[in-house]
């Protein structure tokens, strides 16, 4: 047991703060929101997402570029619409993510579509919509896109996706650019790959995709990858295929736990610097942020349900469960947990902060100092990216309700799920 003196602004996002003894996102108070919408509920913030797209714009300010805002991240459409207002193209993998794109009145020429396992009917959705680029991640797919263009009568826009074999020294399930990993093709066969791309009459090239994996907080992976894809990219201009443009990502990193990836207006301009160095300041630059994008602008509220101090364990049982955030079961991620009222000064336990869900994986976070009581609301911090969107109906529980803050407004920007909603599609026989 030990005394709190309560949680610090240094281990809070931009955009959350205490004020007068109280969470706040922006200019709203937390506790009034549980009051208000119930537990668990989602509670973003929209300057937070719009500050953190500034740093993209800062650093790629002055070149021709393309920000696609890879919504499998979080995918809700107020949130989309907040970042195509403000400027986002948006990165897909889905027939559905197109559909969302489109309900937030993208132009589809602004969309990149990604992903490894596009189907027919996806690539016919996006090819009579105008899709602006098709990363391609295998010779098959390739071919399949070739035949499905030519049948419409279309050429396909297409980038390559290359695996760059570049450890991006992040989580083995979100590292993507190894050559153990499923995505994006071998360095090796790209150049043939290009030039079998160039001779299909339903493909046109436009671009060389390349993204090494999510959370990646150090330079060096990035410049290791952007040398390794210019190399590429000399290769396959000198075959003769034009390169319009590099989609070159690895997802930025966000502070979970202390963890410091550069600023992303740093990292561009490392970027760009390699870049014009190697002779190639004068390409587009598309790029697909997730996480870093709406990751700090994110809490997920809950309720503390139950105190279960035990001789091994002491367990803290919350109403938000692994259903509505599943990164700790799923990758054994870390979120920092503050009360929304905090009891300064009380005394804290050590506590397993665990949900409902009927599994010993349900856990949000372990070995937690914090001083609660039955009834109190947590925030679980930095829950913008990969929680909603990842979200299931795990013994039978509605997915939460969603807010955005804008200032002093709070928008309801998702109701709670229903037991009705859950059992819409089900018969009985
Ligand atoms: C191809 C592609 N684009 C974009 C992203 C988004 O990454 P992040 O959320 O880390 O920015 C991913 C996820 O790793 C990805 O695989
Ligand atoms: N879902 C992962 C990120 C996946 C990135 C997509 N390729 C996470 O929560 O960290």
């Amino acid at each position: 047991m030990t005394t709190l003196a309560g949680p610090t602004a240094a281990t809070l996002p931009p955009f959350v703060s205490y004020q007068n003894q109280q969470l706040m996102v922006e200019g709203v108070p937390l506790a009034a929101l549980a009051h208000e919408h119930g537990t668990p509920l989602f509670v973003y913030s929209r300057a937070a997402m719009l500050s953190a797209l500034a740093a993209y714009q800062r650093g790629l300010a002055g070149r021709e570029h393309l920000i696609c805002y890879a919504m499998k991240a979080n995918s809700s459409l107020a949130i989309l619409q907040a970042l195509v207002r403000a400027g986002c193209g948006l990165d897909i993998v889905s027939g559905g993510e197109l559909e969302r794109a489109l309900a937030v009145g993208i132009d589809p020429s602004r969309v990149i579509f990604s992903g490894v396992g596009k189907t027919r009917a996806e690539m016919r959705q996006a090819l009579q919509v105008g899709i602006g680029c098709f990363n391609v991640e295998s010779r098959a797919e390739l071919d399949v896109l070739d035949e499905v263009a030519r049948d419409m009568g279309l050429r396909a826009p297409v980038s390559v996706r290359v695996n760059p074999n570049v450890d991006a020294q992040t989580h083995p399930y979100i590292s993507t650019g190894l050559k153990g990993n499923k995505f994006g093709i071998a360095h090796e066969d790209v150049l043939s790959t290009y030039t079998h791309a160039a001779a299909c009459k339903g493909l046109r090239v436009v671009g060389i995709d390349c993204h090494i994996g999510s959370q990646i907080t150090q330079t060096g992976p990035y410049v290791d990858a952007m040398d390794r894809v210019l190399d590429l990219v000399e290769r396959i201009e000198a075959a003769g295929v034009h390169i319009e443009h590099i989609d070159f990502g690895g997802g930025l990193g966000i502070d979970y736990q202390g963890d410091t990836p550069p600023e992303a207006d740093v990292l561009w301009q490392a970027l760009l610097q390699r870049m014009d160095a190697r002779g190639f300041g004068d390409r587009k630059i598309c790029i697909e942020p997730g996480r870093s994008l709406v990751g700090n602008a994110g809490v997920c509220l809950t309720e503390v349900l139950y105190l279960k101090p035990g001789e091994q364990k002491n367990f803290l049982i919350v109403d938000a469960a692994m259903n509505d955030l599943p990164r700790p079961a799923m990758y054994q991620a870390f979120h920092r947990i503050v009360p929304v009222v905090p009891r300064n000064n009380a005394t804290a336990s050590t506590w397993d902060v665990v949900g409902p869900v009927c599994e010993s994986g349900d856990w949000i976070g372990r070995d937690r100092e914090l001083a609660v009581h039955p009834g109190d609301v947590l925030a679980v911090l930095s829950a913008g990216a990969y929680c909603m969107s990842m979200a299931s109906n795990y013994n039978t529980r509605g997915r939460a309700a969603e807010v955005l803050v804008d200032g002093t407004q709070a928008h309801l920007i998702r109701a709670r799920e229903s037991l009705a909603d859950q059992t819409r599609l089900e018969r009985l026989l």
